[in-house]
């Protein structure tokens, strides 16, 4: 057996998101900055993000993230992350998959009862604090880049339901939410399907109209993902708030979604819906809820902005050796559409 590829990884989840995070095998670029190293990866290495998430290696409901130096000296490491259906300059399941990872491999030490380590991404700085008991990462809290709204209460056409209205807003990635049951839907399961179908057609609907573009970062563009929601219900003095993230190209987020989170917590603030400091927990598709709060108020260009914060746990699933034979016929994986 010859190998043209040996990439190690370490298999993870977040509240039941797959993110599986490369320790080696996969090299660095230089770049002054990680949206130098971000768009070089996205334009040049998209192979490599088709091998690990395409059959036979990976599927389409997870991601893969790309540990790397990072290039503000502030910073403790780097990393990129392969989507199911593009790059993404910033993830939160995903953070919390790699500072589990990080952490439970020894790539950065644990120092218990709090470990903080501060990440260079694509879309900015990202502080993370991640809680350690007996050597165990037990939960991550990410200080999530800005969030910010776009528009409120946009009226959308959806041929054969009607006109819905949607809020857009950014949280690292560019969202379109929609209330579930303006659909007719709930954040069910069993209504898996009919959230992704409504949810691409409501995603391609948007975008005749709307094409987002972020003041300070112009390469982050259009809609990203969609949130199908329910209202916030007070639970014995807790906010709760269901939500079912279609991601793109098509499928749906198994952890309540941290930049989609993040992206609701802006819109939720703009409705006064949700103060400064005030609790929230987003429960997702699989019932797993991810903590948390809007830390302070900042600006965005000239767009009043919310700084999101999240927590959750990662567990470490697997430890896996990926490599491709250059006689295999699916050198880029297969994908059943
Ligand atoms: O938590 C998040 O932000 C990610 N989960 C899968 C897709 C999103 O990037």
């Amino acid at each position: 057996m010859k190998s043209s590829r040996y990439i190690s990884v370490v298999g993870c989840h977040a509240e039941g998101e797959v993110g599986d995070v490369i320790v080696g095998g996969v090299r660095d670029v230089p770049a002054k900055t990680m949206k130098e190293k971000f768009l070089h990866f996205r334009e040049h290495h998209e192979d490599l993000r088709q091998l690990l998430l395409s059959e036979p290696r990976g599927r389409l409901e997870m991601s893969a993230v790309l540990i790397l130096p990072p290039c503000d000296p502030r910073a403790d490491a780097g990393f990129v992350v392969m989507a199911s259906g593009d790059w993404s300059p910033m993830s939160g399941s995903n953070a919390i998959c790699t500072t589990t990872v990080m952490l439970e491999t020894g790539m950065i030490p644990i120092k218990e009862p709090l470990t903080e380590v501060l990440y260079d991404t694509a879309a900015g700085l990202v502080k993370v604090e991640a809680h350690c008991e007996q050597g165990e990462c037990k939960s991550v809290s990410l200080d999530n880049v800005p969030a910010f709204v776009y528009g409120l209460d946009l009226p959308i056409e959806l041929p054969g339901v009607g006109t819905v209205t949607v809020d857009i807003a950014f949280g690292a990635r560019w969202y379109v939410f929609v209330d579930a049951a303006s659909l007719g839907l709930k954040v069910l399961n069993e209504h898996g399907p009919q959230l992704i179908e409504l949810g691409n057609r409501i995603k391609a609907a948007v975008l005749e109209k709307h094409t987002p573009i972020h003041p300070e970062s112009p390469e982050f563009r259009g809609i990203d993902n969609i949130g199908i929601t329910e209202p916030i219900q007070e639970i014995s003095g807790e906010k709760i708030a269901r939500q079912a993230m279609v991601i793109n190209p098509g499928r749906l987020d198994r952890s309540p979604c941290g930049t989609g989170s993040s992206a609701r917590m802006a819109v939720l603030h703009a409705k006064g819906l949700l103060k400064v400091g005030e609790m929230i927990k987003f429960q997702s598709i699989i019932g797993t809820r991810f903590i948390c709060h809007i830390r302070g108020l900042t600006k965005v260009g000239d767009k009043d902005a919310v700084l999101p914060t999240i927590q959750g746990r990662g567990w470490i699933t697997s430890y896996k050796q990926i490599v491709l034979d250059p006689s295999d016929p699916f050198q880029t994986g297969y994908r059943l559409k």
